[in-house]
């Protein structure tokens, strides 16, 4: 399907689409088992505006991982693979939240069974366990805090720790309250530390057990919620404490997720739903390419 499928009597159908989000972090997901659909970088960004398009923050394309040209190995090319395209179109390595739509979304078309399915990823394989009520534990991996470096918001500076989750991280903790920064334009980072471009969190601690995070995130702007950025951040938290392991609950504008960190990796629980089906016109799809 390299376009919009014929159909009976010379009639063409468009492309198909679920739309999900997880926390509020929302997506479109496009089915795409033979990897045939031309996702361009200008239809992912058609896709994702909110006006001209279905808007989201990001497409999960869904695509056997042997179709996949940059899958790492370490993924079975026969299972699922997370194609992750950020709004501006940016092909990106991981996505904590849309791996929960991405995995709900397998097991309500019946591509996979409920309870434990691994996602391929550009960081590798991750995880699920897919619960009845909507709920989803997903694997993350490590989450490695690789150094320290500064954000700007308005002139100020803010420390924070630079973090690794698959994606890059600048997890800021602050006293400051995270509601009343103005998150609208991206803040400023060393790009000699991220090169590639950064997600940036600002976080206040609750109480022992609880954060606040927002997130302006790289590719899409400030998001309602971020999977990867909220492992980042209790990852910061814990290393400013001296700790390698522990447990938070962290609030995002969006909703609450629980992110657990080991020795050895870490989890993402939290929610994802999915919210509508249909088919993109045929003729949008052609046209949301030029
Ligand atoms: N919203 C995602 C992260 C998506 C990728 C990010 N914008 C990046 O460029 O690294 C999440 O839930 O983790």
């Amino acid at each position: 399907m390299s376009g919009p499928r014929r159909t009976y009597a010379g009639g063409v159908r468009g492309v198909e689409f679920v739309k999900g989000h997880g926390t509020e972090n929302d997506f479109v997901v496009l089915p795409d088992p033979e990897g045939v659909l031309e996702l361009t970088d200008r239809r992912v960004r058609a896709l994702c505006d909110r006006r001209r398009g279905l808007g989201a923050d990001g497409v999960l394309r869904v695509v056997r991982a042997a179709h996949v040209e940059d899958a790492p190995s370490t993924v079975d090319p026969s299972g699922w693979f997370m194609d992750y395209r950020n709004a501006d179109g940016s092909v990106v390595e991981m996505c904590g939240n849309g791996v929960r739509v991405f995995a709900t979304y397998l097991v309500s078309a019946g591509l996979a069974e409920a309870g434990e399915v691994v996602v391929g990823t550009r960081s590798g394989p991750r995880p699920t366990r897919v619960r009845a009520d909507g709920v989803v534990t997903v694997g993350m991996g490590p989450a490695t805090v690789t150094g320290r470096s500064t954000a700007n918001l308005g002139g100020t500076s803010f420390p924070g720790f630079a973090v690794d989750v698959g994606n890059p991280h600048l997890a800021c903790l602050t006293d400051f309250p995270v509601d009343e920064f103005d998150l609208t334009t991206q803040p400023a980072y060393d790009t000699s530390v991220f090169p590639k471009g950064v997600n940036v969190e600002l976080v206040n601690t609750v109480d022992a057990g609880t954060l606040r995070m927002r997130v302006h995130e790289r590719g899409v702007g400030e998001t309602r919620s971020c999977g990867t950025g909220t492992v980042a951040v209790v990852a910061a938290a814990l290393h400013a404490e001296g700790q390698r392991a522990g447990r938070r609950t962290v609030h995002v504008p969006g909703g609450t997720v629980q992110v657990e960190i080991t020795e050895d990796g870490s989890t993402l629980t939290g929610p994802a739903v999915l919210v509508a089906r249909g088919e993109l016109d045929a003729d949008w799809w052609a046209a949301a390419d030029r």
